[in-house]
């Protein structure tokens, strides 16, 4: 059964973060917390989201708040850092926060910047991590095939675990992933899965080898299961940049899969300049403890969002609830 909007708004606080770098084009993180009879829970779509695929959010939210956690098959979870565009001369600084990460996921093709800029930023992480730890990059579908090809054969020789989303659509992941083959760098879809109408069209294409899955845009743990359970791929788990709320629901859900091959990006709580929790969901030795967190009260007073934006927060959960219930 549904839980009640009352029950929702009831404890309803809606948040905002400044982030340490930029990321994905935003400097703050807005999110609504509440909490439900299994715990505290996070509803985070990012802003430019309609309703309809922000309500998929609310669905997540309201799964790992009001139903039960399906059995879990681990107690922590491995985790890869997360670098976002910076200049090489912040590498170190920024992965210095991810203590013990033996993986490092680089963003790249950011609108603004080069290959050249990317070439420089993945050289600085592998100089960091030496020659043992591994490199994926996202280009979170910022290249056309032929630019895919001739980035991926430059950055193949820092030695790379997978290209995640180098381009926007399925046809393209499948154009792309044959052509770098022989380069024997594995194609993750990410964008594909969590934003496509049909999220297991990327897999019968046979368009990627290895899944993204994100627990709130795949509308919670359950579906993400139902969804990872279909797909005959190996899967990753990664993060929305949630505080450790949302965090929390994507270990659990990284913690009911039958197989982990890859560490999960999970560990984004770090490119926050600050959470919500009082024992944040952050990387010992390179992997992360799952639990539940209840957010600190004297945080949500702190850094509550202005009453302009908590309106249009709580406004937006309330369409996306009356879409829900229908
Ligand atoms: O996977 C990670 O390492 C961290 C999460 C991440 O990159 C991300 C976070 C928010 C929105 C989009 C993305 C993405 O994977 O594209
Ligand atoms: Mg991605």
């Amino acid at each position: 059964m549904l839980a009640t909007l009352t029950d929702i708004l009831h404890t309803a606080r809606v948040v905002s973060i400044p982030l340490r770098q930029r990321f994905r084009g935003i400097e703050t993180r807005e999110v609504v917390l509440f909490e439900g009879p299994q715990g505290w829970t996070e509803f985070s779509p990012f802003v430019e989201y309609g309703d309809e695929e922000a309500a998929a959010w609310l669905s997540a939210a309201l799964d790992f708040g009001w139903n039960a956690a399906p059995p879990l098959l681990r107690d922590s979870v491995r985790v890869n850092a997360t670098l976002p565009a910076v200049v090489p001369s912040l590498v170190a600084d920024v992965l210095d926060r991810f203590a013990g990460c033996r993986t490092v996921k680089v963003k790249v093709a950011e609108i603004g910047q080069t290959l050249e800029d990317d070439v420089a930023r993945v050289a600085a992480a592998r100089e960091y991590l030496g020659a043992e730890g591994r490199i994926r990059i996202d280009a979170n579908g910022g290249w056309n095939v032929d630019e895919a090809e001739h980035a991926i054969h430059a950055l193949a020789e820092y030695d790379l675990e997978y290209v995640e989303q180098p381009c926007a659509t399925v046809d393209e992941l499948w154009q792309i992933r044959q052509r770098v083959k022989y380069m024997g760098v594995p194609v993750a879809a990410d964008e594909s899965v969590r934003k496509a109408a049909d999220p297991l069209l990327v897999a019968r294409q046979e368009a990627a080898d290895i899944l993204v899955i994100k627990a709130q845009p795949l509308g919670g743990i359950h579906d993400a299961l139902a969804i990872a359970g279909e797909a005959g791929l190996p899967l990753v788990v990664s993060s929305a940049l949630e505080t450790s709320v949302g965090i929390s629901m994507g270990l659990h859900l990284a913690a009911a899969l039958p197989e982990l091959p890859y560490d999960c990006g999970l560990a984004t709580v770090n490119l926050l300049s600050l959470d919500v929790a009082t024992d944040p969901l952050v990387p010992v030795d390179g992997a992360i403890g799952v639990r539940r967190v209840v957010p600190d009260a004297g945080v949500l007073e702190d850094h509550a969002a202005s009453p302009e934006r908590e309106a249009w927060w709580l406004a937006r959960l309330e369409r996306c609830y009356r879409l829900l219930a229908g």
